[in-house]
């Protein structure tokens, strides 16, 4: 998807839980991005995904308990970095691997991250990168194959291979993505990760130790049988880019395929939960 986004900012009295509910409505809508700010939220949403009724759906725009405006602008592809220099600092996790730009200060870390993110998802600072990073960092990839499903920056598979891994596939539906993974993996010196552009269909044949996918519910709904698939037995899964609420019904669709809940970290309402074949 290379073309502009539109971006909405939605201003809602009181603020809390509202934003909690409308981020969650309007992420099963295919907007991609939020920031919350004092008065509300403003998310992004790909010009391509959206049409003109698509929020009539949105069952808290509908709400008596809270009042909600907004407005709505085009604007041109999001370039998280610029938005990354002005706002953030580099992240930190677990006092064990950074994930920071190029123009920031080298931090004394077992694992150093260094990611340019330009327009694509995957900095750390969301809940769900954050939390992948931390599943990663507590268990075992020496010698591993591994794939990352929905690589965004590359941000896991880099941390992958930093960790052992010894053959990982990174893809990514999103053009901009790959290219942007591709040059992430030079700067970390990690060219032995193979990118690729495209969705579930790649994965016919394929076999993995583990695979990590933080994506989004509907997605791994739907692609879930192909990734067990492609796990080995004994094999790990890694999923994340859904609510808390939504654990349930992953977990059940999981369990139906044979695999077994293993454990789950939770940050700001967002899950990331391993199982295992
Ligand atoms: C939430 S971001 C995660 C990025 C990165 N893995 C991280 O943890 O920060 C989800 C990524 O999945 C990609 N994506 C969306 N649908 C996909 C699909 N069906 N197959 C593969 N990737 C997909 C998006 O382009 C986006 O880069």
């Amino acid at each position: 998807m290379n073309g502009n986004y539109i971006e909405f900012h939605f201003t809602i009295e009181p603020v809390q839980p509202a934003s909690e509910i409308l981020i969650a409505e309007l992420g099963l809508l295919g907007f991609e991005s939020f920031v919350e700010n004092d008065d509300g939220i403003t998310a992004y949403i790909p010009e391509e995904e959206y049409e003109e009724d698509l929020l009539a759906g949105v069952h808290i725009l509908q709400s008596e308990d809270f009042k909600i405006t907004y407005d709505q602008k085009e604007i041109e592809r999001v370039n998280w970095n610029e938005e990354w220099e002005k706002n953030f600092q580099p992240i930190l996790v677990d006092d064990l691997c950074s994930v920071r730009a190029p123009f920031h200060e080298k931090l004394d870390v077992e694992y150093d991250i260094v990611i340019e993110p330009k327009m694509s998802f995957g900095t750390g600072h969301h809940a769900t990168t954050h939390m992948m990073i931390q599943h990663i960092l507590k268990n075992d990839w020496e010698g591993k194959s591994v794939l990352d499903m929905g690589c965004g920056t590359g941000v896991l598979a880099i941390l992958a291979a930093m960790k052992g891994a010894k053959a990982v596939d990174a893809i990514d539906i999103d053009n901009w993505c790959y290219l942007n993974t591709l040059e992430n993996i030079q700067r970390n010196d990690c060219e032995h990760i193979n990118v690729e552009e495209g969705g579930a269909e790649l994965l016919e044949g394929r076999s993995y130790d583990i695979i990590l996918a933080n994506i989004n519910r509907n997605i791994l709904l739907k692609d879930l049988p192909i990734y067990v698939d492609c796990l080995q037995p004994g094999g790990s899964l890694y999923l994340s880019g859904f609510y808390l609420e939504d654990k349930p019904i992953l977990e059940k669709a999981c369990e139906e395929l044979g695999l077994k809940f293993e454990n789950f970290f939770e940050k700001d309402n967002w899950v990331a939960v391993k199982f295992s074949l």
